[in-house]
């Protein structure tokens, strides 16, 4: 009777906590106009385009469908606030950014509960994307202030020669729906504190987060026109991005998406020599060695392979497992595996709902979140963000596997698992969609399949979903041999206790970023990006991230 009792009132506070995320905390974030020049717009054709929530299929509101006319305003805009904002001390800058970044994480859950409406993710998943994107917001404004050229002897004895570093100008920026927080304030952070002004295209899955920015960067005071958002549907994406890529006044363009689109748009900058930043698509090796420790292993795995739903850049791809330690890895990963809740992000355990509830309604929501790691971290500093970030897959208690972003993100899973089942792939978990509240969005079971040969299509294409696709190695060299085939080169993890082959394997892999007995490769800190088709340039990082956003300018001084 206790039992029915505790657990009647469990589904009733679940049930409470979920509708009281979903229903009211994002809307005083909600913006249903796009953003130039500091004032909310429509689009000049008045048309729209709806935005839906990808776990139950529902709209939530409309914004702006615009196109070439409206993305050329906001660059004139943008042209304009340049001025102005180049002219300000880099401190001056960063005192605006870090009023911007301290918004962000105010009104966390706010930011948190809108990125799943739109998105899908777990909340726990927004939340540690909300301090993520924080991050570089933060990161940038440091960097601006530190900006620094050289001083050199010339090649005679009355010359001297200096380097400045300044601002390029109007940014252009493409970013995807898959993280609509930080891929917007990655490249923005940076260009904003290089002294450059933005016109971002956010996708049409994931606008409402880029307008909530907006308005949090309004409320700390920067400048009308230094950050506009131009939103528009998948159809006037081509148009739009045309304009941002071609427009002689944008000087920069930095694109986050599929390697296809950022061959197009490179092509497209390439007719006025624009700078560029490309961060696209990944095919990340994950490799397990025998002497690896094996549960360390499954939890790396977890971690990085299920984030956002497996949606995310830098997911390992192919699991390659060495044949002793093979079949102890599928079965604690199945194990795992077997536990994790697919669901509405919204979902969270009673026990977390109730502390929601009563925290939020008593203000002390962001008091707990920003003081629970002290003593380890200082507040707000990058150790306590990244900590956060890394939020998502390890501290969900309830949902951890969101929905696919929409009906074609499915249907790609169900080719790949048919084309691997074809090749003799074994299904050790999943294997299966699964129906969610009205069953109007596209949920995915966690899947494993092992057995899997290079011809099998998991092995070429970027999977983007929750489905781990296992090979089997004999040899180190074999191994780095079959995680370099392929031509694109973001991120590649693998686990040894052996040191010198940590040293070798790292050495050896074609990719960007690699995660040695580690899975989160990503923050502030660390230099982000690929190599071969896995894009152009460096995002954060000492001084990597910000230079993309300055031009280099050498002066030779002659003293006679
Ligand atoms: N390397 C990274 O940092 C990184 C990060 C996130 C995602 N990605 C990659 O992004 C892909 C998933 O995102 P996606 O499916 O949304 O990618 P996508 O290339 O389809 O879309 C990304 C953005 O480009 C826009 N776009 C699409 N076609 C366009 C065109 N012709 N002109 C101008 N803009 C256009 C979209 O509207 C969206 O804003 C994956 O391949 C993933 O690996 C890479
Ligand atoms: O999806 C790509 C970005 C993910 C990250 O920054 O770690």
């Amino acid at each position: 009777m206790r039992l029915l009792l505790s657990s009647q009132i469990a589904r009733t506070l679940l049930s409470l906590s979920s509708r009281a995320m979903s229903s009211s905390s994002y809307k005083s974030l909600l913006r249903e106009k796009a953003f130039v020049n500091g004032q909310w717009v429509n689009a000049a054709n008045r048309e729209s385009f709806p935005v839906y929530n990808p776990a139950n299929g529902e709209l939530v509101c409309k914004v702006p469908d615009m196109g070439a006319a409206d993305a050329t305003a906001a660059i004139a805009h943008a042209q304009v606030a340049f001025e102005a904002w180049r002219g300000k001390t880099p401190s001056q800058r960063a005192a605006l950014l870090h009023s911007w970044e301290r918004l962000i994480q105010d009104r966390c859950e706010d930011l948190a509960a809108l990125m799943t409406l739109e998105n899908g993710k777990p909340l726990a998943e927004s939340r540690g994307e909300v301090a993520y994107g924080a991050s570089f917001i933060r990161w940038f404004a440091e960097e601006g202030i530190r900006v620094t050229g050289q001083t050199l002897q010339g090649p005679t004895p009355d010359k001297r020669i200096f380097t400045l570093k300044q601002p390029q100008g109007v940014c252009g920026m493409i970013t995807p729906w898959n993280f609509p927080a930080a891929m917007i304030t990655r490249k923005a952070g940076a260009a904003l504190a290089a002294g450059c002004t933005v016109v971002i295209k956010p996708a049409e899955d994931t606008p409402l987060t880029a307008l909530a920015l907006c308005q949090l960067a309004a409320d700390a005071l920067l400048p009308p026109g230094a950050l506009n958002v131009v939103t528009c549907s998948r159809s006037r994406a081509a148009e739009v991005g045309r304009v941002l890529t071609t427009d002689p006044a944008v000087k920069h363009v930095s694109f986050t998406g599929s390697t296809d689109t950022g061959k197009l748009l490179l092509a497209q900058a390439s007719s006025t020599v624009k700078r560029v930043t490309m961060e696209l698509g990944g095919n990340a090796p994950f490799i397990v060695f025998d002497s690896a420790d094996v549960d360390k292993a499954v939890a790396g795995l977890i971690q990085a392979k299920f984030r956002n739903t497996g949606q995310t850049c830098v997911c390992p791809n192919r699991i390659f497992l060495q044949r002793r330690v093979s079949q102890k890895f599928l079965a604690k990963l199945c194990e795992r595996v077997a536990e994790m809740k697919v669901g509405d992000g919204f979902e969270v355990c009673w026990l977390l709902g109730c502390w929601g509830i009563a925290s939020s309604a008593h203000g002390l929501m962001r008091k707990q979140f920003s003081t629970s790691n002290q003593g380890e971290f200082d507040k707000g500093s990058e150790g306590e963000l990244h900590k956060r970030s890394e939020g998502g897959i390890a501290q969900a208690a309830g949902t951890q596997l969101g929905p696919l972003i929409n009906a074609a993100a499915e249907s790609k899973l169900e080719r790949l698992l048919a084309d691997a089942k074809q090749r003799g792939g074994r299904v050790l978990a999943g294997g299966q969609s699964v129906k969610v509240g009205s069953g109007a969005g596209h949920f995915f079971q966690p899947t494993v399949v092992s057995g899997l040969g290079r011809d099998s299509a998991c092995f070429r294409e970027e999977i983007f979903g929750p489905l781990v696709a296992a090979f089997e190695f004999d040899s180190e060299a074999d191994v780095v041999e079959l995680a370099n085939d392929c031509r694109v080169g973001l991120a590649g993890y693998f686990y040894s206790a052996d040191v010198g082959q940590c040293w070798r394997v790292a050495e050896q892999l074609n990719v960007g970023m690699v995660g040695v007995n580690e899975s989160m490769v990503s923050s502030c800190i660390a230099p982000f990006g690929g190599w071969n088709e896995s894009g152009l340039g460096s995002e954060s990082g000492v001084g990597y991230g910000i230079e993309e956003y300055l031009n280099l300018k050498t002066v030779v001084l002659n003293l006679a």
